[in-house]
């Protein structure tokens, strides 16, 4: 079997992580795996890690490290055959080593992307819950004002995109990202992309990956997740 490909993406709330992984996702056959779909699947199902962490993101606060890392190191190890793009995790310094002890990541895809830019694009933010489908009232809006495409259920505004959590969120961002970025530049697998429109950054991001994955690999998890 050919070796598997492992990716993570960065970049604070709003760049557009999500929007990037989900084509990543079907351009190239990778498994998305979204650590803020996980937490909130986790809330939702009130576990005991659910339950702690949505005290902390009702505040716009990080969920602590303890409690990330016990939630999706055990994931991770359920996806050893798949190749996989990671999606809100790491955030912090200890996330990212405790990451580094459990695999080794082929590719870090950083979004640099401005503060206003971010701000704009969380405010039109609203989500389908039960399947954590995203839209943007402006960008990527549903076809039916306030309901799910695929679904017809309404969509919600996360807590967490409110303008009392966002300021807050946008800001610890910035602290706790700089000691990753540095790790994966010092590792020589970060690649940054800075714009304020996804449609100018994904060209970038799939010839990277066009380089990147071999080629039988991406056929074989296309052929598996179609
Ligand atoms: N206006 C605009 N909105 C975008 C763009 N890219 C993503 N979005 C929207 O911005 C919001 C945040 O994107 P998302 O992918 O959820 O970012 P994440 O928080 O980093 O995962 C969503 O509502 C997206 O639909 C873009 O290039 N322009
Ligand atoms: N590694 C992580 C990932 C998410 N989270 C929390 O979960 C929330 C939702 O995560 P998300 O990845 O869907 O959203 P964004 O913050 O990227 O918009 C974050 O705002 C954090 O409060 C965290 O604390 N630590």
């Amino acid at each position: 079997m050919s070796k598997l490909f492992r990716a993570v993406i960065l970049g604070p709330p709003g760049s557009g992580k999500g929007t990037i992984s989900e084509r990543v996702a079907s351009s190239f056959g990778l498994q998305h795996l979204s650590s803020g779909d996980f937490l909130r699947e986790n809330i939702a199902a009130k576990t005991e890690a659910g339950v702690l962490a949505k005290t902390y993101i009702e505040k716009g606060a990080l969920v602590p490290d303890h409690v990330m890392t016990r939630l999706m190191l055990p994931r991770l190890e359920e996806m050893t055959r798949h190749s996989w793009l990671l999606d809100g995790f790491p955030r912090t310094l200890a996330q990212a080593e405790a990451l580094n002890s459990a695999c080794e990541l082929d590719v870090v895809i950083s979004l640099n992307i401005p503060l206003e830019t971010l701000k704009e694009r969380l405010r039109h933010r609203w989500i389908h819950p039960a399947s954590g489908r995203v839209y943007n009232m402006c960008f990527n809006p549903p076809r039916v004002q306030g309901v799910d495409d695929i679904s017809g259920e309404p969509l919600i505004q996360h807590e967490d995109d409110k303008p009392e959590a966002l300021v807050a969120r946008l800001r610890h961002y910035k602290d706790v990202a700089k000691p990753v970025i540095d790790l994966y530049r010092a590792k020589g697998i970060l690649h940054m992309f800075s714009d304020t429109e996804t449609d100018r950054i994904w060209p970038y991001v799939s010839s990277l990956l066009s380089a990147k994955i071999p080629t039988d690999l991406a056929d074989a998890q296309r052929a598996t997740t179609h």
